[in-house]
């Protein structure tokens, strides 16, 4: 299904599956490895780093993710595998909770391409927002025709990195999703590219030292 142009989404994880890597990161919650690890962007106050949750080595393994994500990328965008040469990809989860974090701004991802699975959606509100087109500055939400997309548990959305895109408040229940931000190699020949290579050395340096889990904040999922 496609929400706009290079944004689209399919059913990708079966009920059950998506079940077990809430519990995964439920039972992850309550390690003081959890309470110990730093959060994985500078976005969210509730949210694990997948690489550091032990559990989900078996059940998602950094292997399946960049497979995935390579072949997603191959099939549903213009250039697919020849434009993306994957380098890297960071991968997390991210939480929405009445009296936590409900909604998050709008914003453009430190990534190439990002994949978004919905895990478990039991609210309401909480949809995702892009907006038309690609964007190097700020987004000029008066005048792009944006697009809201309801995330179904088990869904995955799959948008270049560079589209402006929020999460609006979600008023009930919860929403918990992985994300993958997906790094593809700088070209060669493009010098712009390596400007982008340094920034992607030191994004991923910077996420080994991202803020810290805010006291006070209940850690449940
Ligand atoms: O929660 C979502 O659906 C979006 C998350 C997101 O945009 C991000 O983590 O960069
Ligand atoms: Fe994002």
């Amino acid at each position: 299904m496609r929400i706009c142009d290079g944004a689209f989404a399919l059913p990708l994880f079966s009920p059950s599956f998506c079940r077990r890597v809430c519990e995964a990161l439920e039972r992850h919650e309550t390690t003081e490895a959890a309470a110990a690890s730093t959060l994985p962007n500078g976005l969210t106050n509730y949210g694990y780093t997948l690489s550091q949750v032990d559990e989900l080595q078996q059940l998602l393994p950094s292997s399946l993710l960049h497979s995935l994500t390579e072949d997603l990328i191959g099939c549903l965008f213009d250039g697919g595998k020849e434009g993306y040469d994957p380098i890297d990809h960071h991968s997390y989860a991210i939480r929405y909770r009445v009296g936590e974090d409900t909604n998050l701004k709008m914003h453009q991802d430190d990534s190439d391409y990002t994949l978004n699975v919905c895990l478990r959606n039991t609210g309401r509100g909480g949809h995702l927002v892009f907006l038309e087109g690609r964007h190097d500055d700020t987004p000029r939400v008066d005048h792009q025709a944006s697009h809201s997309y309801v995330h179904r548990e088990g869904w995955e959305v799959l948008h270049r990195g560079d589209f402006w895109h929020s999460v609006r408040t979600l008023n009930a229940g919860e929403r918990v999703n992985i994300v993958v931000w997906c790094l593809s190699r700088p070209s060669p020949s493009d010098p712009a590219d390596w400007r982008r290579a340094g920034f992607y050395a030191d994004l991923l340096a910077d996420l080994h030292r991202v803020r810290q889990r805010p006291r006070g904040v209940t850690q449940n999922v």
